[in-house]
């Protein structure tokens, strides 16, 4: 199975291009697409989802022609987006079993046996009868990723899920994710850096609508060995760093802020820093946008 991307784009009626040219292929396992807030994800993942249309370019899953085929797409499709509404009075099980119904599930026996598995998969078995409303930010999102499994989908997609969670609930969510990415297509869109560290073996980084980097975090990674530079300054010094030198990142140290730069060169009044996936991250979104964090 493979999600084959090419030179998609979308320019909304207000002018914004949201995707310039994007080209990915993406196979099974988990994929990680990382962007700061604007850069074009949602509006990908909702082509991909057969939500809304591109202006140019093509979608595939294996055979089947993403954009012309929607009906196709979807009944492989597993989406849990952004914004993830619950009917509060509702209960999960209550819930589950309406949408396994509408997905085309009709016998009832069939049915009770799926929302259960899926209940005890996502670990909200013992919470079935409470209504959604009653529900943590972690147990919602932990009801979306089940009802986005219903129909034993091909292909998920997940629009950035671990958003104010706390540390123990994405950690359970990022167990279930992986889980999952074991015999499916999984697209995980965010902006934490830290959950494509531990959970993707393939990435693309987006940026203003354009593909900016793609490939294996790892190697990613392994191209910044020696190139990423550290120093402690002043507050009142930076100014003058982000001047000379390609300031990624700035953080708090003892008071102090500490800075990592990107230099081809050696930089011998500063410490080499072993490079990380958020060195990669930033290193490309700070040359586009210009602005360090
Ligand atoms: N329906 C729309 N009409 C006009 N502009 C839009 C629309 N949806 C998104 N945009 C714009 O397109 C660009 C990409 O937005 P998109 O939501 O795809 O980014 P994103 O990476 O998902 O960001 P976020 O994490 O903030 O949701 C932004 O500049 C956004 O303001």
């Amino acid at each position: 199975m493979k999600l084959t991307i090419q030179h998609l784009s979308k320019t909304y009626s207000n002018g914004v291009q949201a995707l310039k040219e994007v080209s990915l292929t993406i196979h099974q396992g988990m994929f990680g697409l990382l962007g700061p807030n604007g850069a074009g994800k949602s509006s990908l993942m909702r082509t991909i989802a057969t939500l809304q249309e591109a202006d140019s370019g093509s979608i595939t899953l294996d055979d089947v022609d993403v954009l012309h085929q929607k009906e196709e797409v979807r009944k492989v499709l597993g989406y849990l987006p952004q914004e993830f509404g619950v009917y509060p009075r509702v209960s999960a099980e209550t819930m589950l079993d309406h949408i396994a119904d509408l997905k085309g599930i009709a016998n009832g026996r069939e049915r009770k046996e799926i929302v259960t598995g899926l209940l005890q998969k996502v670990n909200l078995y013992e919470a079935r009868k409470k209504n959604l409303g009653t529900y943590s930010g972690g147990m919602k999102q932990r009801f979306g990723i089940a009802q986005a499994l219903i129909g034993n989908p091909k292909l998920i997609i997940v629009d950035e899920p671990t958003a104010g969670l706390d540390p123990a609930e994405r950690n359970r969510f990022h167990n279930l994710l992986s889980e999952i990415g074991e015999n499916t297509i999984v697209i995980l869109s965010t902006h934490i850096v830290e959950d494509v560290t531990n959970l993707c073996a393939d990435m693309a980084i987006i940026c203003l609508g354009e593909v900016v980097a793609k490939g294996n975090p790892n190697d990613l990674v392994a191209a910044l060995n020696g190139k990423v530079f550290k120093k402690l300054i002043e507050k009142s010094e930076l100014g003058h760093y982000r001047e000379a030198y390609q300031v990624i990142s700035t953080s708090l140290k003892m008071g102090k802020t500490q800075i990592r730069v990107i230099s081809e060169e050696p930089l011998t009044d500063f410490e080499l820093a072993t490079p990380d996936l958020e060195d990669v991250y930033f290193s490309e979104i700070t040359a586009r946008q210009g602005l360090a964090v």
